[in-house]
Parts: structure tokens; sequence; C-alpha cells
């Protein structure tokens, strides 16, 4: 029991993903006695659904797959049938029976009817059944867990991350390979002779004061909701979207060429254009977009994209400006700047 509080204790202490993920195993792997203990993320690119562990413990020690070494999304769902039995039968846990005679538990960890993690714990023998109601307690705790991290990672009005974890997920971006091009089985995206840089988007809702004006903020809270639907179809799963705050959104885009994220951008900003927004009707929105450099800081780059927005408001609006482009024509100037201001 002692034991089961501190592992309790250790699991809410976290106010990080990583950490939370190899508390619980450690705790998982502690208690139960098992061989391996696993966090597996379940991920659906292109309609397939791949597995991919995040953190693992054997023996002891913990490994913790780095996301900048695997840039892949895992196994695809078939090396794994029992799990997607279960996944698609929203069962809460599932159990096989490996070649070697060992067990394996997989209980995914429920969102309504989503299931992006699941915890899978290998054991010499049989599961007891004291065991697996010790393992389904953890589990509850942890999804508790992790839905309160994820909201406090989260704008309340929109459900896209918020400016907290922009810093951190730009970190990540910068040191993950590409992971879209690794997709078993899909051709690779690369361009020959194209090269495939970050790209950091700021997205602005024009003349977004008049909508609150002539329809009330209801009508502006619905506008912003929907330019956020848009912005999460439009971009893909490996791309990351935030709201930065009132009707201002930043999107990071993963690995891909100058052509393409300029496609991307404009097939977006044209979706807003064509979007029928009820009782508002048409909404345009600006974009400045940059490519991102490792040598540059967040403050910086964010500057560069502000300044390409800022000259898309000032130039007509319902468009989207490269910011490179516009300095190699003379249209902007390189702003000296302190990497401590805070722009936003
Ligand atoms: N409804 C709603 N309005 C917000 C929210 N956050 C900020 N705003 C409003 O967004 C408006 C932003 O207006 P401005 O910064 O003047 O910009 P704009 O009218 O969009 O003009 P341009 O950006 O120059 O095209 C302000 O009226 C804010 O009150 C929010 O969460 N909901």
């Amino acid at each position: 029991m002692d034991s089961l509080l501190r592992h309790m204790v250790d699991m809410t202490g976290h106010r990080d993903h990583t950490m939370l993920d190899i508390s619980v195993i450690s705790a998982v792997q502690e208690l139960s006695g098992a061989l391996q203990t696993r966090v597996l993320a379940i991920a659906s690119v292109c309609g397939q659904r791949f597995v991919r562990p995040r953190a693992c413990i054997r023996a002891g020690g913990v490994a913790c797959p780095d996301e900048a070494q695997d840039g892949s999304p895992g196994e695809p769902i078939t090396a794994f049938p029992e799990l997607a039995h279960c996944l698609d039968h929203h069962d809460s846990r599932a159990e096989g029976k490996g070649p070697d005679g060992l067990r394996v538990l997989w209980l995914p960890i429920w969102f309504g009817d989503k299931a992006a993690t699941c915890l899978e714990i290998t054991h010499h023998g049989e599961f007891t059944g004291d065991t697996i109601h010790m393992i389904s307690g953890i589990v509850s705790v942890y999804r508790n867990f992790q839905n309160l991290l994820d909201y406090s990672e989260r704008d309340s009005l929109t459900g896209l991350l918020n400016r907290k974890t922009f810093d951190d997920q730009l970190a990540r971006m910068l040191h993950a390979p590409d992971a879209g091009s690794l997709v078993p089985g899909l051709p690779e995206r690369r361009h020959h002779g194209a090269e495939e840089k970050q790209w950091l988007a700021v997205v602005d809702v024009d003349h977004f004061k008049g909508v609150n004006d002539r329809f009330g903020h209801l009508y502006g809270d619905e506008v912003l909701i929907l330019v956020a639907n848009l912005l999460q179809s439009s971009f893909r799963a490996q791309d990351r979207v935030f709201r930065f705050g009132g009707e201002e959104f930043v999107v990071l885009l993963r690995s891909t060429t100058l052509d393409n994220a300029r496609k991307i951008i404009d097939r977006f900003r044209l979706d807003v254009e064509t979007h029928e927004f009820p009782q508002v009707g048409r909404v345009t929105v600006s974009v400045g977009f940059t490519s991102i450099r490792a040598a540059d800081s967040p403050v910086v780059t964010l500057g560069h994209a502000d300044q390409a927005l800022y000259f898309a408001k000032a130039n007509g609006r319902n468009r989207a400006c490269y910011y490179e482009e516009l300095l190699a024509n003379g249209l902007l100037q390189t702003i000296a700047t302190n990497d401590t201001a805070e722009f936003f």
C-alpha cells in the first residue's frame, strides 16, 4: 500500500507528459512485477493506424524512444491484432499470448470514443484479477491526470494548443525528422532539388473587431472556433496549430518545401474566404510566414512572420506574405531584435 501511495504521489507531481508517462510505467512495472511496460501512442496517418512506443521500462531501466531518433509513426496496427480488435470494439482491455508464452495486457486510455494512448504490460504468467484491478486503477488516475495536463495546454474556446506550449513544440519540431515521409508503404514526399524546411505562419482574422461590433461577441467567438476548425483540417497531423490569443493563430509546418508551404497556406486562406460563416457571411484572414532557422530564437522567428503579416494587412489583407521574399524584394527591412523582447 505504501508503495502504491508513493507512486500515486510521484505520478501526480508532474507537469509534463513525458515525465507522467515514465512515472506511470514505473508504477505498473514495480507493482505488477512485469517484464516490460510501455506507453504506446496510437496515431492515424492517411487513414492508417500506427502504434509507436513513447516510453518503455524493462528490467529496472527506463528507455524512452527519442522523437529525434525515431520520426516514424511506428508499426501498423495490424502487428497488434488483439489491440486492434479492442480499439474497434471500444473495450477497456485486451490480452494476448506471445509465441514465447509471455502474456501481454493492453489498456487503451479512452477519452470519449478516442484512444490515442495505450499501456502495454508484458508478464511471465497470466494476469490475476487483483493485478488487472490494480493496473486499471492506475490507468484511471493516469487518464484523469493526462486530461488535466491537456486542459492546461489548450485554449478553452477553440481547443487548439495555447501560447504556453509554443516554445516546447517548436523545439520538438526542430529536432524531429520528417515523420510524414517515413510512413511505411507510402511514397516519399520529397521533391528533387527542393529543400525541405520547417515553417512558421502567423494567421490573423481581418477586421475582426468589425465582426464583434456588428454581430456581437458570441458570433465573434463562433468565427474563431470555425477558423480554428479550418486550420486543423487544412494542416497535416504532424503540423502544430496554436491560438496565441484574440484573433491570432500560429502554425508550425513540419518539413516541406517553400512551394508546398505556400500552397498549403494559400489553400487554407482560400478555405476561409469561401466558407459561409453563419450569420456573419464572408470572413478573410491575412497570413505572414517565414522559414524556421535553428539559429534564431522563437521571438526572432515570430517577429519575422509578424512583419510579413503586417505587410499583408497593409497591402490589401486576405493574402499570405513570405518574409524572406519581401526582404529579398526590398519590401521589408531586417529589424534588429532583442531576443528577450516580447512580441505578443
Ligand atoms: N469574440 C471575441 N473577440 C475577441 C476575442 N479576443 C479578442 N477579440 C477581439 O478581436 C478584436 C481585434 O481587433 P483589432 O486588433 O483591432 O484587429 P481587426 O479588427 O481584426 O483588424 P485587422 O487585424 O487590422 O484586420 C478586438 O475587438 C478584440 O476585442 C475573443 O476571444 N472573442
